[in-house]
Order: structure tokens, then C-alpha cells, then sequence
């Protein structure tokens, strides 16, 4: 049994974990943190979880976490998320960080995106990057993790194979996202409240997205040269979900179908990972770790449509299969 804990458990990706890691047959949650006084349970905070999880929160304390605790899931936000994996690691523990702490290759992109020097610079560019269907083999012996960004996983996994094979120019993409507001987390912010985003769509970040550099490093790591994009985020007002379009150029002719191919011989023997024909919904894979992907060729580009659950193949579900790859489980236990 691993005594898993996670920080930040008041959370929205935290109570995602949670569900899924209650179904799992060899994780046991033996610490939940929150700055929270007052040591409530935390079904005072999720009250889903009543007669299911009873813990109570407690402060972040590296050595009592990592007294009652294997492996940590760190639900933090950046900046807070590296400052405690590193006490935890230092401690000999295993991190799962869901922040973009440990995503990006060096501390001057980190500085020059996130505003502010890295805690634990020398481990930017060394850390793995949890996306298993690109990263696998490094997953099991990793002390750390960096869980993928939401946007950055319903981008990489449909571009990834064209930008491998040389079919598509990496110079020039465009990536056009829309989101649910969970993915905004469920700290209270002005333009995530009701009256704000219902019945509103609206692009944010345009040109200076953190998710812009995450993508163009990750793909670089995996093809010939390190891809430019220009990525634009939207909110859409719903609870939960991605669908992303890119539009790339062919650097050759081929046709939708070849695309099909392509897609499929790539992701065959991956559990979670569907090329579909029709054009996929997010409700096609709410509440999975599902990434269904299709491509289109039209007007002179590639179109490669994709959606997730950005609080599970974004974020919880993806962080659960890391955990079962670094502890030699099923990849796919606890995951629908
Ligand atoms: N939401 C999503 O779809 C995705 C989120 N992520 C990343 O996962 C992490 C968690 O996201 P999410 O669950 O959505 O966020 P939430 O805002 O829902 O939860 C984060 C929790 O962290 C705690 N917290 C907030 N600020 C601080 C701080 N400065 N120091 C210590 N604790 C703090 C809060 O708990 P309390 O106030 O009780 O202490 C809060 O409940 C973030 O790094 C996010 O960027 C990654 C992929 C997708
Ligand atoms: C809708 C919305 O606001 N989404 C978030 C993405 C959440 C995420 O994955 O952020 P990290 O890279 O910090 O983990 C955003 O655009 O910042």
C-alpha cells in the first residue's frame, strides 16, 4: 500500500484526485493540507466526500507529511508547489507536482514567464514531464514529476506524430483553445464568477499565455526543431472540459485519411488515448482521462481537433497514471 498526501486538498484538481485515488486498490490518502485553521475534516470542504474520506486538514508541515506519506500529489499553486516539493524531496519523498513549476527547460524562461526566480532552479530542465504517451520510459525511476499543463496535453498529444514525421512546417501553427472555468481553479477570482463569464465566451492571455513556451519546450524535447506557436486561450461557460484546434501547413500533400493513419498507428497501444472520425465533444470525455483526437484537411492545413477533461486528462487522471507507472501498477488502474 503507498500512503499518498496531497497539498492544496481543498482544490478542485485535489477533489478529483481524491475520487479517483479512494478507488484505487494500493494508494491509502494518509495526509490532506490547506491553510485552513482549525483542522476541519475535509468534507467540511467537499462535502461529496462525507463517509468517504475522513481526514482532517492540516497545515503543510514537511516532516509530518512526509512522516505518514510516500509519494505527495502537490495541488499548489506555482512558486508555493516547487518551495514544498523541494522540502519533500529533500525528505526522500516522491513528488507528483501539478503546478508548472518543474515543466519549463530553464530558470530564464521561468523567470521570463512566471515573474519571479525559481525555488528549485537546478531542477528545471531535469524533471521529467508526466505525459506518458511521450515520456514514458522516464516516468518509473522519477522521484519527481511534473504533471502537464491542461492546455498543453490537448496540444501536444495531436501535433506531436506531424511534427515527428516532418508532415507538417513547426515554424508556423497556430493552437486556438477553449476552456471550462474549473481550470481556473477554485480560488475566487473576479472574471471566473458567475455574473462575469455566464453565458460569455471571451479569449484572455493573447500572445503572453504561460501555456506558449510549455508547449514549444515539450515538443522541442521530441522533435527535430523546437516548434513556434501562437496560442489563444478562451473561457467558455461551462464546468469542465478543453477543445483545442491547430492549424499547421503541410509540408507535403496528403490527405485526411493518411492523417487518420498516421494518428493511429501512433496511439494504438495507448490506453487513453482515442483517434476518432467525427468531430469530438467535450462531453465525449467529461469526468474520463480520455483524450479524443481527430484530424481534418482543409483550405491548404491540417486541422488536428482534440478534447479533454482538463481536471482529469488535464491534471488528476494524468498525475494517477504517472503514479501508477512510477510504483509498477497497471497504468490504467483507478482511471475510467
Ligand atoms: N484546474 C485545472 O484544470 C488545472 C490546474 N492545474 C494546476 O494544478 C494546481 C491546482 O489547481 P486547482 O486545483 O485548479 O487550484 P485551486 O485554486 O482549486 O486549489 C489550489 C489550492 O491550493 C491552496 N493554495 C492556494 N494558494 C496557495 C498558496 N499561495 N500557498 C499554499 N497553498 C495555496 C488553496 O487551498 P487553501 O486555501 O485551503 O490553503 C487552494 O484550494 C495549480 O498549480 C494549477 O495551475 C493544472 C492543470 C489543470
Ligand atoms: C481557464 C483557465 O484559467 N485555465 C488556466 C490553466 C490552468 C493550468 O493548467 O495552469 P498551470 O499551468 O498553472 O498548471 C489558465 O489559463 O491559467
Amino acid at each position: 500500500m503507498i500512503r499518498v498526501g496531497i497539498l492544496g486538498a481543498t482544490g478542485y484538481t485535489a477533489l478529483e484526485l481524491i475520487k479517483i485515488l479512494l478507488r484505487h486498490p494500493d494508494a491509502q490518502i494518509t495526509a490532506v493540507t490547506s491553510r485552513q485553521e482549525g483542522r476541519p475534516p475535509i468534507a467540511a470542504v467537499h462535502p461529496c466526500l462525507t463517509g468517504r474520506l475522513d481526514l482532517p486538514l492540516e497545515d503543510f508541515a514537511p516532516a509530518a507529511v512526509a512522516e505518514r506519506c510516500d509519494c505527495i500529489f502537490s495541488c499548489l499553486p506555482h512558486a508555493a508547489s516547487a518551495e514544498s516539493a523541494k522540502a519533500l524531496l529533500a525528505l526522500g519523498k516522491r513528488v507528483i507536482d501539478f503546478s508548472a513549476d518543474y515543466r519549463l527547460n530553464d530558470p530564464v524562461s521561468y523567470r521570463k514567464w512566471y515573474e519571479h526566480d525559481h525555488p528549485d532552479a537546478e531542477r528545471l530542465g531535469k524533471t521529467v514531464y508526466g505525459l506518458p504517451e511521450l515520456f514514458r520510459e522516464q516516468i518509473p525511476q522519477a522521484a519527481l514529476v511534473a504533471n502537464p499543463g491542461c492546455y498543453p496535453t490537448s496540444a501536444i498529444l495531436p501535433l506531436a506524430p506531424f511534427l515527428k514525421e516532418g508532415w507538417v512546417e513547426s515554424q508556423d501553427i497556430i493552437v486556438d483553445s477553449k476552456s471550462g472555468v474549473s481550470g481556473a481553479g477554485r480560488t475566487p477570482k473576479l472574471g471566473t464568477l458567475y455574473p462575469e463569464c455566464n453565458e460569455s465566451i471571451s479569449a484572455y492571455s493573447v500572445g503572453k499565455h504561460r501555456h506558449s513556451p510549455e508547449i514549444e519546450q515539450i515538443l522541442g524535447r521530441v522533435v527535430p526543431a523546437q516548434p513556434q506557436i501562437i496560442f489563444t486561450p478562451h473561457l467558455v461557460p461551462m464546468d469542465r472540459g478543453i477543445l483545442t484546434v491547430s492549424y499547421s501547413k503541410p509540408t507535403k500533400s496528403f490527405t485526411e485519411e493518411q492523417a487518420l493513419e498516421l494518428l493511429r498507428d501512433t496511439y494504438r497501444n495507448e490506453p487513453f488515448v482515442q483517434v476518432v472520425k467525427n468531430l469530438p465533444a467535450t462531453k465525449d470525455v467529461a469526468h474520463t482521462n480520455f483524450c479524443h483526437i481527430t484530424p481534418r484537411v482543409t483550405g491548404g492545413r491540417l486541422l488536428l481537433i482534440s478534447v479533454i477533461d482538463n481536471l482529469i486528462k488535464g491534471a488528476s487522471g494524468a498525475a494517477a497514471q504517472n503514479f501508477n507507472l512510477m510504483y509498477g501498477f497497471k497504468e490504467t488502474t483507478a482511471l475510467v
